[in-house]
């Protein structure tokens, strides 16, 4: 049986998971975190998911990261040779207008991954920096990138085009590209299998609340509207990102003395949920809220608000829809946050139930009322699962 070894990696981590072909199983998983910092970590998982290696070192680089990653299957007793890989997955988020499918990754490849950067700065870089370690870790199988922009080919030219000056769009390559792709992708395949019907019969909205988040209209199975745009900072609110912004905010803040990097970094790293209640995480924020901090309840008001703006108006682009779908941490997770999303929709076919919306579980499942003309789903994400399943159809061609 023949295995893929997935890779998603940041500038300081690398999430891994070997997936078997067909089965899906996951047969480890793990990740190496702190790299470059004094102190790193790494924990490996076996197939039953309890951790088998745990070890703390500094980790100068993500060579070295590869390098304890495979020692670390040597020392769980299952060696990568042993596991069948056939070929490591990598995802990459900024695959521009170049890479609209997997691509086998060489030289030329991976240096225009890292050459697409500036598009993605909180991500190609660490995306390449592992690609490069992993083929020098890993020289004997091929390495194939899957792009989140990938799934986005298809927005068409109303939905891709920004109000620009086309020269200057075209000179600089201004365009919506759209992310999270991989996500959107297979959660509204799955949406459709749940609801037992072909996903090309179906409108759905699919809502990818993470640390990053974005939502995407998905008609047919073709993504047709999405929140992200040249870059994973438009949209929603996210963890540590603003999402939309007046473009004229900016000017204002530059003509106030703040260059480049100060602005990559407010806008990337400090904003969001972070930036109004103090911490990128939902649960934190949930908490101070719940507790009546003044600063968390505004920062879940404005988060749900612009979720609720992008939903109407894809609802209004669809023409309607069958499906509404949540995912990733805060969408499987956060009830209270669903049930805010979904209030008051009635008008428009959506209503949830209290009950079912209550049930934590890890599987896909409805929240709607049976009365609800829209289907409102909680389908868990799986974008190892995706990456493994292209990086196979690519490399067994
Ligand atoms: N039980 C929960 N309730 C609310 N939010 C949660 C819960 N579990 C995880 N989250 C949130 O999910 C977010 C991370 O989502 P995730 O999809 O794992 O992010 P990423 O893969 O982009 O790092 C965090 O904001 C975290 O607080
Ligand atoms: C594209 C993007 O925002 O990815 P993530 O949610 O993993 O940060
Ligand atoms: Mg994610």
């Amino acid at each position: 049986m023949s295995a893929i070894l997935v890779v998603n990696a940041g500038s300081s981590s690398i999430k891994y998971q070997v997936i078997e072909v067909g089965s899906e199983r996951r047969l480890a998983s793990g990740l190496v975190e702190r790299i470059g910092e004094p102190l790193g970590r790494l924990i490996h998982r076996g197939e039953s998911g309890s951790i088998s290696v745990e070890t703390e070192q500094a980790i100068g680089d993500h060579l070295e990261g590869f390098a304890l990653l495979a020692q670390a299957f040597a020392e769980a007793g299952r060696s990568l040779e042993s596991l069948g890989i056939a070929a490591v997955g990598h995802r990459v988020v900024q695959g521009g207008s170049e890479f609209v499918e997997p691509t086998v990754i060489d030289d030329r490849v991976a240096a225009r991954i890292l050459g697409l950067a500036e598009l993605a700065p909180l991500h190609n870089p660490g995306n390449h920096q592992a690609i490069a370690a992993a083929r020098t870790a890993f020289p004997g199988i091929p390495h194939v990138a899957v792009f989140d922009t990938a799934f986005h080919r298809t927005l068409p030219p109303a939905a891709r085009t920004y109000a620009l000056d086309p020269a200057v769009a075209a000179e600089h390559g201004v365009r919506r590209y759209g992310f999270h792709g991989i996500s959107h992708e297979v959660v509204s395949r799955r949406a459709a299998a749940f609801l037992g019907r072909p996903v090309h019969q179906l409108k759905q909205v699919v809502l990818h609340l993470g640390n990053g988040a974005s939502v995407c209209a998905v008609d047919r199975g073709r993504s047709v509207a999405t929140s992200m745009g040249l870059t994973p900072l438009e949209g929603l609110v996210m963890g540590t990102r603003s999402g939309d912004i007046d473009a004229g905010a900016l000017l204002h803040l530059m003509r106030a003395g703040y260059d480049e990097n100060r602005l990559d970094r407010l806008l990337n790293t400090r904003s969001g949920l972070l930036g109004l209640a103090g911490s990128n995480d939902m649960r934190d924020v949930r908490a101070a809220a719940d507790r009546g901090d003044a600063a968390a309840v505004l920062a879940l008001d404005v988060y749900v608000q612009r979720i609720r703006h992008y939903l109407g108006g894809y609802l209004a682009l669809l023409g309607g829809a069958d499906a509404i779908v949540f995912t990733a941490g805060v969408g499987e997770n956060s009830a209270p946050l669903r049930a805010e999303v979904c209030a008051d929709l009635e008008w428009f076919g959506i209503r949830i139930d209290a009950a079912r919306n209550a049930v934590a579980s890890g599987e896909a499942r409805a929240i709607s009322a049976d009365d609800s003309r829209v289907s409102v789903l909680v389908v868990p994400t799986d974008e190892e699962a995706e990456i493994a399943r292209q990086t196979w159809v690519l490399v067994s061609g």
